[in-house]
């Protein structure tokens, strides 16, 4: 579906936006209530990849097709490898199958687990036979994706002897393992992490336990976007969010600081408020800990047109897309001037942006999402646009409520 965005009312913005659970702390809940049934999960996340999860824990045997889901394809092939009695074929979407998975195979096996690769050495799909795993101690790269660390941690409890990684050297993304670490806490699991050491304790059964998912993070992102391109005035509500998130992610309400836009907590929700025009003309951002707002930064960077340098990025290559190609492509379109190497983009300043041009999203939720905030400035066309689901289904009827003119064509 192709959708034409546009802005004609120029409008300072008041709106409220309901967003639905993080589908990183969803997708953990989920693994964590499999194992241990007495959890209860609350305001989960309404994301495709939340429901691929949900749908594949449930499986006993046969194929399991997670789609575009990273989360899924890791924390599955963890669970799978450690479920004795169960023989599963672990697959998903094309991109899936280009995405790699040895580090955490590799990992699993020295476990003592039965992994083999049904296609393409070193990608899904994944032949999983489950078995007791009884080795403790693994050492593994931390510098890909900290998803394979997270899916090793979210078993752990429930291995016999508990588990000890070595995590070997620098080591991505850190919140992410830090969220799982935390959600393991909160179902009564000791865990330690010093230096490059995990250790996770075996826990065999749980109490009664709720976990409220926080909203994502992620998504509100794109509502932080809107807010810094739009006028001195705007006010956008976010529920359901608070001050200590578990969301690396939550580092938007600083970096967004830099561009005019305030962000107040009240009870569970964020009033942002774009409160004055953004008095820089650079800016630069160490982002290797929250990845997935590279999108949404240098775009509204764009916006502003303001330069800006982002580094940390070496994830982006492997993950829906190539979003450091694809970024540097679609915002060369809109005229802009964009270089890249393995880990970093640099944007620069520019005050013109084309009109006309038709966004390509790759299959990814969040070239259709960080580009959005964009027509505030300029009309514009995405294509694929029901990409979003993979994290954010209800992202076009919440953009209307802001006023933006979003119609099929
Ligand atoms: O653990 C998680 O929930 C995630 C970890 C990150 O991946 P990497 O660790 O591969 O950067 C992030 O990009 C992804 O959207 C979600
Ligand atoms: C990278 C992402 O997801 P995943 O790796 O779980 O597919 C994302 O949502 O931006």
């Amino acid at each position: 579906m192709k959708l034409q965005l546009s802005y004609p009312s120029k409008k300072v913005i008041k709106a409220d936006i309901q967003i639905t659970g993080s589908k990183s702390e969803t997708n953990r809940s989920l693994l964590l209530q499999a194992l241990f049934p007495d959890i209860t999960i609350k305001n989960p996340s309404n994301s495709d990849d939340g429901s691929v999860m949900g749908k594949g824990l449930k499986k006993v045997s046969g194929e399991v097709d997670i789609h575009h889901a990273g989360t899924a394809m890791r924390f599955l092939t963890a669970y799978f490898a450690s479920q004795e009695g169960k023989a599963i074929v672990l697959t998903g979407s094309e991109r899936m199958q280009e995405r790699p998975i040895s580090v955490l195979v590799d990992a699993l096996n020295d476990l003592g687990a039965e992994i083999t690769y049904a296609n393409k050495e070193g990608y899904p799909p994944l032949r999983i036979n489950g078995k007791k795993l009884l080795n403790k101690k693994v050492a593994l790269p931390a510098n890909v994706s900290s998803q394979y660390i997270s899916a090793l941690l979210l078993i752990a409890p429930s291995l016999e002897n508990g588990l000890e990684l070595e995590l070997i050297g620098k080591i991505t993304s850190v919140p992410y393992i830090k969220m799982t670490l935390a959600l393991l806490n909160e179902i009564g699991v000791i865990t330690s992490f010093v230096g490059n050491q995990i250790k996770v304790d075996p826990k065999h059964e749980v109490e009664k336990t709720t976990l409220v998912v926080e909203s994502d993070w992620s998504s509100a992102s794109y509502f932080y976007s809107i807010a810094a391109l739009s006028e001195v005035g705007t006010e956008i509500k976010l529920t359901s969010y608070k001050k200590d998130s578990l969301q690396g992610d939550s580092v938007l309400a600083e970096v967004y600081r830099d561009f005019g836009v305030e962000t107040s907590f009240m009870e569970n929700q964020i009033t942002i408020s774009k409160t004055a025009y953004c008095q820089h003309s650079k800016v630069d951002y160490d982002l290797s800990n929250a990845p997935d707002i590279a999108q949404t930064i240098s775009v509204t960077c764009f916006g502003l047109g303001i330069a800006c340098y982002l580094t940390g990025l070496h994830t982006l290559p492997i993950k829906e897309t190539d979003r450091l190609a694809a970024l540097k492509t679609e915002l060369s379109k809109f005229g802009a001037k964009v270089e890249t190497d393995a880990e970093s983009l640099s944007l620069f300043s520019s005050k013109n942006i084309a009109s006309g041009v038709t966004v390509d999203t790759y299959h990814d939720h969040r070239m259709a999402m960080a580009f959005a905030p964009l027509a505030l400035k300029q009309s514009m066309v995405i294509n694929d646009a029901m990409v979003v689901s993979k994290s954010y289904p209800d992202f076009w009827k919440d953009l209307k409520k802001l006023g933006l003119e979003i119609e099929e064509i």
